[in-house]
């Protein structure tokens, strides 16, 4: 056994027991294997074994730059990468080669990083399942884990095992899913509202979402400007601090990003005193909707804290409950105005029909965007109409102020980090996922998320336990503004107390391999 996370893997390297070659061909043989989870969007095989080739010299010479050289990594295809395919999984972008990376992408590849592709997510970011981008579904490893796949055929007596796969989660969808299945020890992912946190819930991992402001945006192609953030998806605590260190820092190319944050997460976090802090527990968070397993795992962890000495706190975040209509009116309005440079004239794909500019356009947009993107689009145009402005736009600026406001004053009570759900319960398979329409699914899927990125706060979703079906759930820790490393210090003292993620995914990646080798089984999915 290797590694099965980026510090143990990278330690292998650094020892000699690997060279980047072999892990970079381990990885893409995994990659073609699981090609029906749909995971990639491209693969850049050339590239990645090029990158390793000279990662291998430099291993050879004694100059290894860190602990990312020759680390197989993937990145959700709306990074811009340069020379490479960047899609966000529409008809508007096919076959745009950007000419430059996104700063991020720039940095892991500084580090001596191998880009193994680009990964599959809903178009433009826009969902929560990683179901609506132009590539089609991406399928959920965990689908494919002995005792969920005993687990459906009991419940619904179903003699076609491949039915009942489940969605990932989303918009990140394909780096979560590229990541459980070990096709790489860590990936990129964006977060708008939960986008990074969720596919990690489902999948079994940690989702890092940073402060807003500490990693550069240059080079993400904009949902929400004001409130995406790069995230980062790995196996552990410490190999998501590992590629934070990598990616933090300000970018003359990003204005948004700060020259001098509270904390410089640049260490890998020690373990929290847990006896020192205060956790808080929002009231808000407690919904109806909320599955009771999920609910139990959630006091079962606040507990845990408590019986260490922390003192655990009930919270009021009072504006919780307006912060997803409040994101439907600045994130389309964001939309509609980000989108408008996708006319067939600036950028992206272009119609055949010349009768006018007029007509060009509405054709264009017609073929280039799905129903999702061109809805939002839609309604973000209403609200920035003139007579609407005020009323919508402007009053959902104001309602996001309150709900960033009700973490500051969480945060001046005394509480040093929130506890909360990640999702409302387990991943839930495609079929009935799908009954629902894209803005609805968003609403509940983004529930216990969104309200950070209004904020800018850092969160973290960690892997916790299986459910009764064996998937995987996840719960969240939202930290202080810059303060991503004692988030993380609390979050890797959680991830060693529940013991949840890697030897869970070991054994379903033993699951998995059991599927392929049902050559049955393995060639109904690879047909699609
Ligand atoms: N990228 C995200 O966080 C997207 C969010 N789930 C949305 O549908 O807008």
């Amino acid at each position: 056994m290797l590694g099965r996370t980026l510090r143990e893997v990278s330690a292998a390297l650094k020892q000699g027991q690997i060279t980047p070659t072999e892990l970079c061909q381990k990885c893409l043989s995994l990659i073609k294997k699981t090609k029906f989870l749909n995971a990639y969007i491209t693969v850049s095989e050339e590239v990645a074994l090029k990158q390793a080739e000279e990662s291998e010299k430099r291993y050879k010479n004694g100059q290894s730059l860190g602990d990312l050289d020759g680390i197989p990594v993937a990145v959700k295809d709306n990074f811009s990468t340069s020379g490479i395919e960047t899609t966000c999984a529409s008809n508007m972008l096919k076959g745009y080669i950007p000419p430059y990376n996104a700063t991020v992408v720039q940095k892991l590849l500084d580090q001596g990083a191998l880009l193994m592709g680009k990964t599959n997510l809903d178009e433009f970011a826009m969902g929560s399942g990683s179901t609506d981008g132009v590539f089609g579904p991406v399928k959920n490893p965990w689908s494919y884990s002995k005792q969920y796949r005993e687990k459906r055929k009991q419940n619904l007596h179903s003699k076609n095992e491949d039915s009942d796969w489940l969605i990932t989660g989303g918009s990140s969808g394909g780096s979560a899913a590229a990541v459980s299945a070990f096709t790489c020890y860590a990936a990129l992912g964006s977060d708008t509202g939960g986008s990074t946190r969720n596919p990690a819930a489902h999948c079994g991992l940690v989702g890092f979402k940073p402060s807003y402001g500490l990693v550069s945006r240059h080079g993400l192609i904009p949902l929400v400007n004001s409130m995406d953030v790069p995230g980062i998806l790995t196996r552990c605590v410490d190999d998501a601090a590992i590629v934070l260190g990598a990616l933090a820092g300000p970018d003359p190319k990003d204005s948004t990003t700060v020259h001098d944050p509270i904390n410089k997460p640049f260490m890998l976090p020690s373990l929290a005193d847990v006896s020192k802090l205060c956790i808080g527990i929002p009231k808000e968070y407690l919904v109806p909707e909320l599955s009771s397993e999920v609910r139990s795992l959630w006091s079962k962890a606040a507990d845990l804290f408590e019986s260490e000495g922390a003192k655990v706190l009930e919270v009021s975040l009072p504006h919780t409950s307006y912060s997803i209509v409040c994101y439907h009116v600045l994130c389309t309005s964001e939309v509609a105005s980000n989108m408008a440079r996708f006319d067939g004239l600036q950028y992206g794909h272009r119609c055949d029909i010349d009768v006018s500019t007029e007509a060009m356009y509405a054709a264009t947009r017609r073929e280039g965007f799905n129903d999702v993107v061109r809805g939002r689009i839609l309604s973000g145009n209403f609200f920035l109409l003139k007579e609407n402005y005020e009323n919508y736009f402007v009053k959902a600026q104001k309602v996001r102020r309150l709900i960033a406001n009700d973490f500051v004053n969480a945060f001046n009570s005394g509480v040093d980090v929130l506890l909360t759900p990640t999702t409302l319960s387990e991943a839930v398979p495609y079929l009935e996922f799908i009954k629902e329409d894209n803005r609805t699914r968003s609403a509940q899927d983004d529930i216990f998320t969104q309200a950070v990125n209004m904020a800018g706060l850092p969160a973290v979703s960690i892997p916790v336990a299986l459910s009764n079906q064996g998937l995987p759930i996840g719960l969240q820790f939202i930290g202080r503004a810059f303060c991503d490393q004692q988030l993380l210090t609390v979050a890797k003292w959680f991830e060693k107390q529940v013991q949840f993620p890697v030897i869970q995914l070991q054994e379903l990646m033993d699951d998995c391999s059991a599927v392929l080798e049902n050559e049955k089984l393995a060639s109904v999915s690879l047909k699609q």
